[in-house]
């Protein structure tokens, strides 16, 4: 992230937006949306004249006057030349945790608006304030890892769902630059009631920068984010050739990483490589404690060695772990494995597949393949213990109608019209730009869609 810029005009210029045949912009209506909107007007105008531009807003349905809110950001965006949508929330609210349910049928709403309108960009107004507030926050809570990845604070892209990027200009930009860009062509902007109340956190935050010494907070917060920015990079960096050069799919649904890998263990690349690897394998979105993956990979280096007469077996976040003299195995565990479920597009199965249908559903069911794994075995992992092997397919998705078995569903072998697509579990729902190099191995070594590249311009 740059340091604060005062202009915001050149935010843009590190976009690669020209082969984007569209782009989508997200108002609220706030001060930091509108000029971002604004400043993406006078930037495809002038460098993509071709690109069109689409402003979306999302109506929560929260408060009264929502729906007049979105309307008022229609007629900016109609006296400016520019396409708006309103999307509305119209699904049941939850009794608690709103505003992150907010967020997150926000993000899918806007997804559905990118893929509708056959983008896979989505810009959106967060500035250095929103940046600032978010890791001061992070740092007070005191959440995170012990590597504190999550001081690197928003990234510059995340892909939702695999995707569509969410894209963030202004990041390098004072909300108050952005209010002087507005308000030196005459545009007003929505004050959100809720951003003053400071029965909330990053209200009572926002205050507090505003006071005295707010500016030096502020600057000490965007380069803790900048030094643990390039810390996590650095750090998935590592974690990405680990996996590259150790680890391997030995056979479907059982992963196997060299005792290289563990030799290394000392290493925060080996340990962040591990709890990725788990969560994948596992099909969990959040990477499993770190002190007890910690703990294991002590407990392999020093017990491996004797493992050669009897495997060390071990449980963690839903995954089998098992050293041998060929290697560590990692599979789901068997407990706990999902019900069989009517398929439907875009399912994810068990955190660990994604779903494609096009076919006739009716009478079939996605579960477990089960026992039968031992049908299938040898045609598998030669060089593997069948045992490992018959564990690893019998956790796979397989295609059933009643109680016979019709397939396993694999990514290519489309069988009534219906696939199984492997997904990397922790970055299938957000990937931050920080991530890419990890995620892109992970995803490798699991045969999933690989992520397209974020629309940011190499420096
Ligand atoms: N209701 C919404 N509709 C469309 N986009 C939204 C909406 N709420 C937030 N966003 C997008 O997410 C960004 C950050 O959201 P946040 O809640 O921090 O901003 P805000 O206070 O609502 O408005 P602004 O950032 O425009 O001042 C916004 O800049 C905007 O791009």
């Amino acid at each position: 992230m740059p340091g604060a810029s005062t202009d915001p005009l050149h935010s843009l210029s590190r976009l690669d937006l020209a082969h984007r045949s569209t782009v989508i912009v997200a108002v609220s209506g706030g001060s930091d949306s509108t000029a971002l909107l604004l400043l993406t007007k006078e930037f495809l105008d002038r460098n993509a004249p071709a690109t069109r531009l689409v402003a979306v807003t999302v109506d929560h349905r929260l408060r009264e006057g929502s729906a007049a809110e979105a309307a008022a950001v229609a007629r900016l965006a109609a006296r400016h030349g520019i396409a708006h949508r309103t999307l509305c929330w119209n699904e049941a609210k939850p009794a608690s945790g709103i505003a992150a349910a907010a967020r997150m049928a926000r993000y899918e709403l806007l997804a559905q608006a990118a893929r509708a309108e056959g983008t896979d960009v989505v810009l959106t107004g967060h500035t250095a304030d929103d940046q600032a507030e978010t890791v001061l926050m992070r740092a007070a809570r005191g959440d995170g890892d012990r590597l504190e990845r999550g001081l690197a604070g928003m990234a510059k892209a995340t892909l939702f769902d695999g995707s569509v990027w969410v894209v963030r200009p202004l990041l390098g930009y004072r909300r108050e630059a952005l209010r002087n860009f507005l308000l030196a062509r005459d545009v007003t902007w929505i004050e959100d009631p809720t951003n003053a109340n400071e029965t909330y956190e990053r209200p009572r935050l926002r205050a507090a920068l505003g006071r005295a010494g707010g500016d030096d907070r502020h600057a000490d917060a965007l380069r803790t984010a900048r030094e643990a920015a390039s810390r996590r990079e650095r750090l998935g960096g590592e974690a990405a050739e680990l996996i590259t050069v150790h680890a391997d799919l030995a056979a479907p649904g059982l992963v196997r990483l060299s005792r290289e890998f563990v030799g290394g263990g000392g290493s925060d690349g080996a340990l962040y490589a591990l709890r990725i690897l788990l969560a994948s394998v596992g099909g969990t979105p959040h990477l499993p404690d770190e002190a007890r993956c910690a703990q294991l990979l002590d407990r392999l280096n020093r017990e491996w060695p004797l493992a050669a007469a009897k495997p060390l077996c071990a449980t963690l976040s839903r995954v089998a772990v098992e050293a041998r003299r060929d290697g560590l195995f990692l599979r789901r565990e068997l407990r706990d494995l999902p019900q069989p479920v009517l398929p439907q597009d875009g399912m994810l199965w068990d955190g660990r597949f994604r779903l494609r249908v096009t076919g006739e559903t009716e009478g079939l069911s996605v579960a477990p393949l089960g026992p039968e794994a031992a049908e299938i075995a040898e045609l598998y992992g030669a060089d593997v213990a069948a045992s490992l092997v018959r564990a690893g397919l019998s956790t796979l998705p397989c295609l059933w109608r009643g109680q016979e078995c019709l397939s396993l569903l694999r990514r290519r072998t489309v069988r009534q019209g219906i696939a199984a697509v492997p997904v990397a579990a922790p970055f299938a729902r957000f990937l931050p730009s920080f991530d890419l190099a990890a995620a892109r191995a992970i995803m490798h070594l699991l045969r999933a869609a690989l992520p397209p590249d974020p629309p940011l311009k190499r420096h």
